[in-house]
């Protein structure tokens, strides 16, 4: 059975007046429920992505598909059920939490009742006179994201919301968006230019570079991707007798910053391979995956 995508591109391609392509052929599949990161440096062309996807600009070339809908028949029904965050929060500095909700609110024609939920939603239900200019960057984006919540949105598209934040600031939007996801099932798309800020949150990734989308999979698709071609790395107290092991044992390795290196063995070439040096009297510090991390991963595959 073909898979059904929240949101799906087709061949999506951009170019700013007078310039080069920004965006070439990209083709993203969102699937229901999921966190999606879109990852890609400054420049990638994320924001340009997420604003043709939004309507905020107008498209040129491909496909966009919502809700399994083409998006410029229903663009109205299809933006009712989407939250958005694009570029910097815009709040009222000069209102409450509350009254910035009141606001949009009456915009959106949605039920008052709406306005404490969703202030219990980002956890701040208690900030009472406090004007939004006086929250911390971290609120200010848990503001931005109850007011994207306010029309109870299926689907919630953040560009770039933990710009900025602190290490706790974005410790609370990652569990915030994790709760939404998994309480409220709505799907999120959200943009970074950081791995580390969204590997603990995203069930799915598309990689942008140059306007082309490099990768697009699970995240445990993504990691396998790195174990193929992965690599192991070896610390020991004793170059010489580590040397004289991994040649016995045929094992290439390059040796470099007080550590061996070597392409991934087999499992039980591992074993044997630990065992061969501890017998060998050799004190074995670290038997390690070497460079797999996603951040590894990530600049890997935008330098090569
Ligand atoms: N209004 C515009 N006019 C001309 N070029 C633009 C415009 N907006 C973006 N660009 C260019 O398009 C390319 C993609 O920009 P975009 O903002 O989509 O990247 P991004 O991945 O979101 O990066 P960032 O993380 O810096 O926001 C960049 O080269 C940018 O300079």
């Amino acid at each position: 059975m073909e898979q059904s995508y929240i949101l799906e591109t087709r061949a999506l391609g951009h170019r700013f007046t007078d310039g080069a392509a920004v965006l070439n052929d990209i083709c993203l599949q969102v699937p229901e429920r999921s966190v999606y990161g879109f990852l890609g440096a400054n420049g990638a062309g994320k924001t340009t992505t997420l604003r043709l996807v939004l309507g905020l600009l107008e498209k040129q070339q491909g496909e966009i598909l919502l809700f399994g809908q083409p998006f410029g028949r229903n663009r109205l029904q299809a933006l009712q059920r989407i939250g958005a965050m694009i570029e910097s929060p815009s709040l009222y500095g000069h209102l409450t939490a509350t009254e910035n909700l009141l606001v949009l609110q009456k915009i959106y024609g949605c039920p008052k009742e709406r306005i404490a939920l969703v202030l219990e939603m980002v956890g701040l239900s208690a900030t009472g006179s406090k004007k939004a200019a006086r929250f911390s960057l971290g609120m200010k984006q848990r503001l931005s994201i109850a007011m994207a919540l306010l029309h109870e949105p299926s689907l919630l598209i953040l560009d770039e919301p933990t710009n900025g934040l602190d290490p706790n600031g974005m410790i609370e939007v990652r569990e915030l968006l994790l709760s939404l996801n998994r309480k409220h099932g709505i799907t999120i798309v959200i943009s970074s230019h950081l791995l580390g800020e969204i590997e603990k949150m995203v069930s799915h990734v598309g990689i942008i570079h140059s306007g082309s989308l490099l990768f697009q999979g699970t995240l445990a698709e993504l990691q396998q991707q790195r174990s193929a071609g992965g690599r192991l790395s070896l610390y020991t107290d004793d170059q010489s007798k580590t040397t004289s092991v991994l040649r016995a044992m045929n094992i290439q390795a390059t040796f470099d910053g007080g550590k061996f290196t070597m392409p991934m063995p087999q499992q039980e070439m591992i074993a044997a391979l630990a065992k061969e040096l501890i017998g060998s009297g050799v004190s074995l510090y670290e038997l390690s995956p070497a460079g797999n991390d996603l951040e590894a991963i990530f600049m890997d595959m935008i330098t090569h």
